[in-house]
């Protein structure tokens, strides 16, 4: 018999950021990202990605996920900050960030893994959540009965680490009844 399919290697501390600080954050990444929507390949076609997003990093952290090629804004200040704060406390050279804003509960992300060759084998994510509470879901690829979900709040981390993306997919699905912005930041190390 095959191995079983190890669970995810995932952290959830909620509340990381405390409040203040989130809305801050929120308030300020809101309006100043130059939000845009990235055209991004689904089952062979050119598609617009179905929220807005900005991809920051280190000059040099070039990404290239679902068919397009991002060049990095450079880290504005507060970003910078959160970054150094991370890398402290979890141990990793972030050098790059994908910010995404979902409008409202319209805006989503499809089941995906972040699993690009520059994330190396073992991609270590940290994804910070700002604004409105959605749900966030992992499947496994080989079962879609075998999914565990958390609700993402204002403030909250989530570390995906090990062999996460080797494994399991996520998504952050539509939700009808939420009607506020919320962004998302995926701290992200990027090899050349
Ligand atoms: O918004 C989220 O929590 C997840 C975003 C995501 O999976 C991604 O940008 O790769
Ligand atoms: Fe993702």
């Amino acid at each position: 018999m095959a191995d079983p399919v190890p669970d995810p290697d995932v952290l959830l501390e909620r509340g990381w950021l405390p409040p203040e600080a989130a809305d801050r954050l929120c308030v300020t990444l809101l309006g100043e990202l130059p939000w845009s929507v990235h055209r991004i390949r689904m089952f062979g076609r050119w598609v617009d990605s179905p929220r807005l997003s900005c991809w920051l990093g280190d000059p040099g952290t070039d990404y290239a996920y679902s068919g397009g090629h991002f060049e990095p804004l450079p880290w504005p200040p507060i970003l910078a900050e959160l970054r150094d704060r991370l890398a402290i406390e979890l141990g990793a050279p972030f050098n790059s960030a994908l910010a995404n804003l979902y409008r409202d509960g319209n805006d989503y992300v499809g089941w995906h893994r972040d699993n690009e060759r520059e994330l190396g084998a073992h991609p270590f994510i940290a994804s910070i959540s700002l604004g409105a509470s959605r749900r966030f879901v992992l499947r496994a690829n080989d079962d879609a009965q075998r999914q565990m979900e958390w609700t993402l709040e204002h403030g909250d981390l989530l570390v995906m680490a090990g062999s996460t993306q080797q494994y399991w997919k996520h998504a952050l699905p539509k939700s009808a009844k939420v009607k506020q912005p919320r962004i998302n930041l995926t701290f992200r190390v990027v090899r050349p």
